[in-house]
């Protein structure tokens, strides 16, 4: 059937013409179907077989239609027309196929579809088009770097040069690719790296009179090195030298503010700066150094200028917290609006003459850190609620604000007033006077510590010597002994201002004897030595109190009759001052 139908074909040719052709249409990679003028497979190629998954002996003596799925050679019978590279889908594989008439004698005998498997052509284009994309991608952004970027082969001749690079050698990029990176880029040492592999990272290099940071990379491909790429960090080291230097001065800055932030806001004293031998006062700094560990609420007591501030100090910087801030809101010096304001702080707009963009209150600032409540016995009932609503919630809204802010704070509160007469007279909120009374230190008055005297004397004395023009050598024994004697109603800070005062009207290089101290001391003195001689106790106390009820009619006629004044010469704190006023009948006198 075979031959028959080939003799349809290849009536021109010998039998063993048809049989060579045969071997070599066997041979060729393109598949090739014959059909006779009926549509008889006549040929089918062993390639044929291969794209198709079809057998020869299966096919050939079929009509092509019902044999080979999709065929288009029936259609060339019938018109006798050409089909160029038509694509066409064969089982799971994609064919380019071309299809022909034969024609004899001007008869159309037959015809005949070459084709060829185009699947992996197909997948090759697909990948094709994904390297393209992706060349272009990386293209713009070599073009849009502001680094200069140069690529060598693995001879060392320049593939791509990007825009920056060209522009920095005042070169057109373009004109370099294929000329050797020696002949461009003058002590390059990117066909060195190309050869060996091995990157060199930020190494200098001086180009057209510019010290360069470059960094030259390989690029490695299967293992293999293919070539280079070199990086132009900074165009020019000054342009790096002049980023650092901003970096610096912008450090410096920071750290200008940060110690600025720490003196405002910082605990200024550590437990080094509390000065006392005496029991009391050992004892004292042990449980604040204890109390300072945890961050419980801190409730300092005694009477003006005993040093509670400084406690609170300490405290705050032996605690966990000491580099947060440490904030001071002194509860007596403002009326209670402006306190509440302080404290809390306010949105803008939350009343009238609140400042633009609002303010953070006390509380706020003290995030982190320590807010120390001074004069806590001075706040208001009103106030004293509120106060006690932020401590029990650990978390505030400011003054027309609706926002709540957390608080992480420790509560550092100090009164000289005696804050449990304060509650039976209704003037202090016993459950505020609760969360207060964690820990307490109540730091004895300076009378009840005489022994701490000659140590707070040295101590001042060194550092009124540094703040004064004068130098005083020391104190002596006998001026030493009067100070000692004396009641100090103002405590420390009285004892510091007294002090000051002496060193002040002495003359240099000489020590304070009992006749350069004030007159009241020497009064105290002489009544406590005649009281010795036969005076009673009760009547030494009798002494101290006038003589403190001396002291202040004295201040108040030199200040001029202000108050203010008048406790700042004695080295007391204003609230303190009154109290003392109102203890010797004064205030109305
Ligand atoms: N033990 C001490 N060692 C060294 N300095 C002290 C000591 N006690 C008090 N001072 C000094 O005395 C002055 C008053 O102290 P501080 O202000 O701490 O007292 P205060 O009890 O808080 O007074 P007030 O109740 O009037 O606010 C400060 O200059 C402080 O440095």
């Amino acid at each position: 059937m075979q031959e028959e139908e080939g003799k349809d074909l290849t009536g021109a040719f010998s039998s063993t013409d048809i049989a060579a052709m045969r071997v070599v249409l066997d041979s060729v990679s393109n598949g090739v179907t014959v059909v006779n003028s009926r549509g008889i497979v006549t040929f089918f190629n062993t390639a044929a077989e291969k794209i198709t998954g079809l057998k020869a002996k299966n096919v050939i003596g079929q009509m092509v239609d019902d044999a080979i799925p999709n065929t288009g050679l029936i259609r060339v019978l019938k018109t006798g027309a050409e089909e160029i590279n038509q694509r066409q889908n064969v089982g799971n594989c994609e064919i380019l196929t071309s299809r022909a008439p034969i024609i004899k004698d001007n008869i159309l005998v037959g015809a005949v579809a070459i084709f060829q498997d185009i699947t992996e052509f197909n997948e090759v284009v697909s990948q094709l088009e994904d390297v393209k994309c992706l060349t272009s991608t990386l293209e713009s952004i070599l073009e849009s770097l502001h680094e200069g970027i140069v690529v060598v082969d693995k001879d060392g001749y320049i593939t791509r040069m990007n825009k920056a690079y060209g522009e920095f050698l005042a070169l057109d990029p373009n004109s370099v690719v294929g000329k050797h990176v020696t002949e461009v880029i003058p002590n390059t040492r990117m066909h060195f790296v190309a050869q060996e592999g091995k990157a060199e990272v930020t190494d200098i290099q001086k180009i057209q009179n510019n010290t360069c940071v470059v960094t030259r990379i390989p690029i490695v491909k299967d293992g293999e090195v293919i070539g280079a790429v070199g990086n132009v960090v900074f165009k020019d080291i000054k342009e790096l030298k002049s980023l650092a230097g901003k970096i610096r001065k912008l450090e410096s800055e920071l750290e200008y503010y940060k110690e600025e932030l720490y003196k405002a806001y910082g605990g200024k004293y550590t437990f080094d700066n509390i000065v006392g031998d005496s029991e009391k006062m050992k004892w004292l700094r042990s449980v604040a150094a204890k109390a300072a560990r945890g961050t419980s609420t801190v409730l300092i007591l005694g009477e003006s200028g005993t040093g509670k501030e400084l406690f609170a100090h300490a405290v705050h910087n032996a605690s966990q917290r000491r580099q947060g801030p440490f904030i001071k809101v002194n509860c007596a010096a403002l009326p209670e609006q402006l306190l509440e304001a302080e404290l809390f702080g306010y949105e803008e707009g939350a009343f009238t003459g609140a400042r633009k963009g609002g303010k953070p209150g006390k509380f706020e600032l003290a995030n982190g850190g320590t807010i120390f409540l001074d004069e806590i016995g001075e706040m208001s009932l009103a106030m004293q609620v509120k106060l006690l609503r932020v401590l029990q919630e650990r978390e505030l809204e400011r003054l027309g604000g609706t926002k709540t802010t957390k608080l992480d704070i420790r509560v550092i509160a100090a009164t000289n007033r005696d804050l449990e007469a304060m509650i039976a007279e209704n003037q202090f909120r016993q459950d505020l006077y609760y969360r207060l009374n964690i820990f307490i230190l109540n730091i004895p008055p300076l009378r009840e510590r005489t022994e701490d005297i000659p140590l707070l004397c040295e101590m001042l004395l060194k550092k009124i010597n540094n703040q004064v023009e004068h130098w005083v050598e020391g104190i002596t024994p006998e001026a030493l002994t009067l100070l000692m004697q004396y009641n100090w109603p103002g405590n420390v800070r009285e004892l510091e201002n007294v002090l000051e005062r002496t060193i002040n009207l002495m003359d240099d290089g000489f020590m304070i004897a009992a006749e350069n101290l004030p007159p009241m001391l020497k009064r105290v003195n002489r009544s406590k030595t005649e009281g010795e001689e036969g005076e009673s106790s009760s009547d030494l106390s009798e002494i101290k109190e006038d003589a403190e009820k001396q002291a202040i009619l004295r201040a108040l006629a030199a200040a001029g009759g202000n108050k203010s004044k008048a406790a700042r010469i004695l080295g007391i704190h204003r609230s303190g001052f009154y109290q003392k006023m109102q203890k010797y009948n004064l205030l109305n006198s």
